[in-house]
C-alpha cells in the first residue's frame, strides 16, 4: 500500500503567530489513519511547529545543502533537518530549479544526502508552459526522475516520494486537467519501474494551484496518491478541507 500524503510547502512565509494559529487548528483533525500530513515550514520554524502540532503533524524542509558539514554561511545540512526532528525534505522544486539555478545533478546529490540521513526526499520535477506546450512535458519530466534519482541506493526507494508539480500551474490558479496529471503519474511510475525501483510502493504527489474545490478531482486518479500544496495550506480551512479530500477517497 502507498501512502497517502498532504503535504504544505508554506514556501517564504509564515511567523510564530501563523504557526501558533494554523498548526493549532489543524492538530487536533489530522494524525490519525492512513494519512501523512506533512508540514514544509521555513527552517527558522521547524521546532515550534513540532511543539504546536504535539505529534499530529510531520516534518519536513524546503531544502537543504549538498554538503554535509563546514564553512558555507546560510547553509543547512540534511543530518542538522534530521537532528531538530525532519522526516521529509523537498528536493529541486522548481523555484529552486529557476532561481537558485539547480540542476539536475545537484537535485541528484541532495536526494543522496537527504536519504542518507535517514530522511525522506521528495524529488519535485514538472514542465514549464513552453515545454507543455511542444509535447515535451513527459519527456523532461522523464530527464528530472532519471536524473534525480540516479543515485538512490536499491534498497533505499522506500526513502523516495515524487511530486509532479507543472511550472505553469504554481501559484497561477491554474491546474493540470485530472486525465493529464492522472497520465503524467503513470507515466512517472513506469519510469521507476524502468529504474529498478519498486514503483507500485512509490507515492507520487500532484502539487499547482491544489485547492478545496479541486483536490477531489485531481487525488481521485488511481496513480495520484495525494498533493502538495502551496498558497492553500497556509489556511487552516482550506488545508484542511484538502486533507479530507484524500482521507474520503482512501
Ligand atoms: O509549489 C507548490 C507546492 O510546492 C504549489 O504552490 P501553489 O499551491 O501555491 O500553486
Amino acid at each position: 500500500m502507498r501512502r497517502k500524503i498532504v503535504a504544505g510547502n508554506w514556501k517564504m512565509h509564515g511567523s510564530k503567530g501563523l504557526v501558533r494559529d494554523l498548526v493549532g487548528a489543524i492538530s487536533g483533525q489530522v494524525g490519525s489513519g492512513s494519512l501523512d500530513v506533512v508540514i514544509f515550514p521555513p527552517a527558522p520554524y521547524v521546532s515550534y511547529v513540532a511543539k504546536m502540532s504535539g505529534g499530529a503533524v510531520r516534518l519536513g524542509l524546503q531544502n537543504v545543502s549538498e554538503h554535509d558539514a563546514g564553512a558555507y554561511t546560510g547553509e543547512v545540512s540534511a543530518s542538522m533537518a534530521r537532528d531538530v526532528g525532519c522526516d521529509f525534505v523537498l528536493v529541486g522544486h522548481s523555484e529552486r530549479r529557476q532561481m537558485f539555478a539547480e540542476t539536475d545533478d545537484l537535485v541528484a546529490r541532495k536526494v543522496e544526502k537527504v536519504i542518507a540521513s535517514g530522511m525522506t526526499a521528495v524529488l519535485c520535477v514538472g514542465e514549464v508552459e513552453s515545454e507543455r506546450e511542444s509535447g515535451e512535458a513527459e519527456a523532461v519530466v522523464e530527464r528530472q526522475v532519471r536524473q534525480g534519482l540516479a543515485d538512490v541506493p536499491t534498497d533505499r526507494w522506500g526513502s523516495v516520494v515524487v511530486a509532479y508539480e507543472p511550472v505553469w500551474a504554481i501559484g497561477t490558479g491554474k491546474t493540470a486537467t485530472a486525465e493529464d496529471a492522472q497520465a503524467m503519474h503513470a507515466a512517472i511510475r513506469r519510469v521507476l519501474s524502468e529504474m529498478g525501483a519498486p514503483a507500485n510502493s512509490i507515492s507520487v504527489l500532484y502539487g499547482g494551484s491544489v485547492k478545496a474545490d479541486n483536490a477531489a478531482a485531481l487525488f481521485a486518479g488511481p496513480d495520484v496518491d495525494g498533493g502538495l500544496v502551496g498558497g492553500a495550506s497556509l489556511n487552516a480551512e482550506e488545508f484542511l478541507s484538502i486533507c479530507r479530500c484524500l482521507s474520503a477517497g482512501a
